[in-house]
C-alpha cells in the first residue's frame, strides 16, 4: 500500500477544452500538484481539428461494433498526433513548471499503455466498412512507466500505445486516463471536458452511480460522452473510488462543489 502522499491524483483534460481553460484554472491544478504526485493524461481532438482540413471532415471519426467512437488512424494520423502532442506537451509543461513543480512528458506508446488487437470493421457514417485502423483497445498500463511519484511531481502523459505485434497504435484518451488510475492505485480521477456535467434528459447530475450511469450509457450517451461513461466504469473497476466529469477546476470537483461524481455500487 503507497503512503497516502504518494497515491497520485489522474487528471485527464480533454481536447475539447485544452485551450480554453484559464490561468486561474492553471494555478489551481498546480496547487493540487503541489500536495499530491499528478498524473495529467491529454487529449488533442481540437487542436488536431485546426492543424488542418484533412483531420476536420466527418470520415475523420468512424464507429466500432459496440459504437465507441474511434478516429481513423494511419501513419500519418499519428505523425500529426505526435505534433500537436509535442507542442500541447511543451505548453503545459511550462504551465506546470512556472505553477512550481517538475513535470515531465511521458510517450504513452513507450511502454506504459498496452492495447489489444484492433476491430477490422467499422462505421463509417452509415456504411460498414473494413479498414486498417491504427488503434487498439486497451489491454493494460505499466505503473513502472511513471516512477517515483511524489508531490510537487507530475507526468504528462500522451495516450498513444503499443499493440503486441509492437505498432504504435491511437487509444482513447479516457480509457487511457482510467487505466492509468487503475495501475497507479488512484482513488480519484478526473475527467476535464467542455461540459459541466453529465446530462440526463437535460439535466445536470451530480451524483450517479456506476450501475446507473452503464444503464444510461448503453440506452442514450453519445460521442465523447459514451466514451466518459465507458472509462469511468472501468476506473472505479480497477480500484478507483470515483471519477469526476466536469470543467472546473480540479479541486471544485474533487471537493464535490460542481460536477458529476460516478461512484461504485
Ligand atoms: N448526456 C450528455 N451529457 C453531457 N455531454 C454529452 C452528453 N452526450 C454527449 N455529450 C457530449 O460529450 C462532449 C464531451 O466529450 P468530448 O467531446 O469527447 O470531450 P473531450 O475532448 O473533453 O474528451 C460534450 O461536449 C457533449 O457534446
Ligand atoms: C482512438 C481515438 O479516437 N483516440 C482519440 C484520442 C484523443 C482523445 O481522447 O482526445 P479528446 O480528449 O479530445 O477526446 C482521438 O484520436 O481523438
Amino acid at each position: 500500500m503507497s503512503a497516502p502522499h504518494a497515491v497520485p491524483v489522474v487528471v485527464k483534460v480533454g481536447g475539447s477544452c485544452l485551450d480554453d481553460l484559464s490561468d486561474g484554472w492553471w494555478d489551481d491544478l498546480t496547487g493540487q500538484g503541489r500536495e499530491h504526485p499528478l498524473v495529467l493524461v491529454h487529449g488533442w481532438s481540437k487542436p488536431l481539428r485546426q492543424l488542418g482540413e484533412r483531420h476536420d471532415r466527418p470520415d475523420t471519426m468512424l464507429r466500432d461494433r459496440y459504437g465507441n467512437q474511434s478516429r481513423w488512424t494511419t501513419p500519418e494520423v499519428i505523425r500529426d498526433i505526435k505534433t500537436v502532442s509535442a507542442r500541447l506537451g511543451d505548453d503545459i509543461l511550462d504551465r506546470l513548471r512556472r505553477g512550481g513543480i517538475t513535470a515531465e512528458r511521458v510517450l504513452g506508446s513507450e511502454g506504459l499503455i498496452r492495447a489489444g488487437a484492433g476491430e477490422r470493421w467499422w462505421w463509417r457514417g452509415k456504411e460498414l466498412v473494413e479498414l486498417e485502423n491504427l488503434v487498439g483497445p486497451i489491454t493494460g498500463a505499466d505503473p513502472a512507466a511513471l516512477p517515483r511519484p511524489r508531490p510537487g511531481h507530475a507526468q504528462l502523459v500522451t495516450p498513444l500505445a503499443r499493440n503486441a505485434a509492437g505498432q504504435e497504435v491511437n487509444t482513447d484518451g479516457d480509457r487511457a486516463a482510467a487505466a492509468i488510475a487503475g495501475a497507479a492505485g488512484a482513488r480519484d480521477l478526473v475527467l476535464v471536458t467542455n461540459v459541466s456535467h453529465l446530462l440526463i434528459d437535460g439535466e445536470p447530475v451530480d451524483r450517479i452511480s456506476a450501475r446507473d450511469a452503464a444503464a444510461f450509457r448503453d440506452r442514450g450517451a453519445t460521442g465523447g460522452m459514451r466514451k466518459k461513461l465507458r472509462a469511468a466504469g472501468e476506473a472505479l473497476e480497477r480500484g478507483a473510488e470515483r471519477v469526476v466529469i466536469g470543467s472546473a477546476p480540479i479541486s471544485d470537483l474533487l471537493a464535490g462543489r460542481t460536477g458529476t461524481v460516478v461512484f461504485q455500487k
